[in-house]
């Protein structure tokens, strides 16, 4: 399984985000596959900190911003958000959170997020974690999530799934390129598939023989 997630280094006491150099984990998937709800998890058992960027662009609509009927109709048809909007949402989340470790849910979603997040922050993935699910599971999950969300309506899942394939995918395979992704099988019950999210968490000095 490769390395465990690293340590996150000394935290300078003033300077930018990129000096800062937080840890940041991407946690990446198509929708419904279970990135929120295994990063509830995560956060509960290793303390990281959990940035949706699909929950702060729909807080941002709800604030009443500028950009707020932009973002709506992009979720609307499932399309990405300029990363200039999500870019300066993650910023300020992590800059107001206090914590050194991130997970970064739902982003980076196409090359353009890749890009620029790395170009305006200079902060880089210490693993980037997959949740590998068939599309057939995923959509049933998302026609019973019941959180009223405007696109979890099979047409809308249907321009999600394309997207995925199309954009997302390929920033995958990029950091397959570099060694970060971690694939977990997403198509089992939830506990089964933290079991294996532990796995990446955990130091080998830790885990049991
Ligand atoms: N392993 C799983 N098996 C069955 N249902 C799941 C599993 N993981 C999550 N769910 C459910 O599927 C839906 C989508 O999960 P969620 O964590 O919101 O996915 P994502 O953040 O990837 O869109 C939710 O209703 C959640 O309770
Ligand atoms: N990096 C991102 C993340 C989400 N989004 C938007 O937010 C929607 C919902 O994303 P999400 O991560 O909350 O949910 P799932 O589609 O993964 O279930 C996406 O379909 C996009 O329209 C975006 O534009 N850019």
């Amino acid at each position: 399984m490769g390395t465990v997630v690293d340590a996150a280094p000394i935290k300078e006491t003033n300077g930018s985000l990129a000096e800062k150099k937080p840890t940041v984990v991407f946690v990446l998937g198509g929708p419904g596959s279970g990135k929120g709800t295994q990063c509830a998890n995560i956060v509960k058992h290793f303390g990281y900190t959990h940035l949706s960027a699909g929950d702060l662009l729909r807080a941002e609509i709800k604030s009443g911003s500028e950009n707020g009927t932009m973002i709506q109709n992009m979720i609307k048809e499932g399309k990405i958000v300029p990363s200039e909007v999500t870019i300066k949402l993650l910023q300020r989340a992590i800059e107001e959170s206090g914590n050194e470790k991130f997970l970064i849910d739902g982003f980076p979603r196409n090359e353009e997020n890749r890009a620029a997040f790395e170009a305006v922050t200079g902060i880089e993935p210490s693993v980037v974690l997959f949740f590998d699910c068939p599309e057939e599971e995923m959509e049933k999950r998302l026609l019973s999530r019941n959180e009223g969300r405007v696109d979890d309506n099979i047409e809308t899942i249907r321009k999600r799934f394309r997207v995925f394939l199309e954009s997302s995918i390929p920033v995958i395979q990029y950091y397959e390129s570099k060694e970060k992704v971690r694939k977990i099988d997403a198509a089992r019950p939830v506990e089964e598939v933290f079991e294996s999210v532990k796995a990446v968490f955990t130091p080998k000095s830790e885990k049991a023989d």
